[in-house]
């Protein structure tokens, strides 16, 4: 079964010992049926400026790429939010192969690959650095991706990828619109409070994630396996794949869902 893949897998990073309160860790497995439908959950909306993009970073984890958020311009408010939040990066986790790769689960379903889409709040602080240590301070938006029809507006990140091959990486890449890699149907959604998923795994999130996952074609997830985790010096060359970290206890949590 997945559970049983799951447990097969090398995380790329020794989980700490101790983690930051402990309570509220991420990833986690969404179960449908205990989720609770909450009427009160407002809809999401996105504003995303193509302007705002900047670059693309190889930071030995996954490539991230960054938008400046000196400005509102780029912008997520709504659904659980009481604020709004600034866009900073999105990045992706995949695995080595089709079967496994993303953070989190549905009902224990495996999906190859998770889009993150980080956003922090921008009405009670003044910088990302700030808000990562706060309770209510980020917001990432996580999409599910799933093997079909080439994604076309992935496509030009794809084709910029090789240029980030190694760890500390970095090219120029403008004008991208981040609403492009959305689901039709932004929505449906669950949201739980929980953590980063790598270091420093501080638990500032509110956590969304989109019901509905985009597809992208085989070719696409392929060239995400074809990045390095280690950098140009290195004699010894690791592929960027399985950058998932392990699922973490509920702990009592409640996952809401905007959808009956
Ligand atoms: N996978 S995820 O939960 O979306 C996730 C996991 C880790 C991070 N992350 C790691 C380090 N940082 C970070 C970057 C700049 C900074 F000033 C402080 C940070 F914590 C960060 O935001 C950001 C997002
Ligand atoms: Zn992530």
């Amino acid at each position: 079964s997945s559970r049983y893949v799951l447990s097969q897998m090398h995380p790329m990073w020794q989980e700490p010992l101790a983690i930051p309160g402990g309570e509220r860790q991420s990833p986690i497995d969404i179960s449908v049926r205990k989720s609770m439908f909450d009427p009160q959950l407002k809809p999401l909306v996105m504003k995303y400026d193509p302007r705002t993009c900047q670059q693309i970073w190889n930071n030995g984890y996954s490539f991230l790429v960054e938008y400046d958020d000196t400005t509102d311009k780029s912008t997520l408010q709504g659904g659980p939010l009481e604020d709004q939040f600034r866009l900073c990066q999105f990045h992706f986790h995949w695995g080595e192969n089709n079967k496994w790769g993303a953070e989190h689960t549905v009902d224990h379903l495996l999906y190859p690959a998770e889009l993150h889409l980080v956003h922090w709040n921008a009405d009670r602080y003044s910088l990302f650095e700030e808000a990562v240590m706060e309770d209510n301070g980020l917001a990432v938006i996580g999409v599910f991706l799933k093997v079909g029809k080439r994604h076309e507006g992935l496509q030009k990140l794809v084709d910029a990828l090789p240029a980030v091959r190694h760890k500390d990486s970095v090219v120029e890449f403008t004008r991208f619109d981040a609403s492009g890699l959305l689901p039709e149907n932004t929505q449906d959604y669950w949201t739980y409070a929980g953590s980063l998923t790598t270091p420093p795994l501080t638990e500032a999130v509110t956590w969304i994630i989109m019901k509905q996952p985009i597809e992208v074609s085989h070719d696409q997830l392929a060239v995400f396996r074809s990045l390095l985790f280690t950098s140009a010096e290195e004699d010894v060359q690791k592929s960027m794949v399985n950058n998932f970290r392990v699922q973490q206890p509920l702990k009592g949590r409640t996952v809401r869902s905007s959808f009956v």
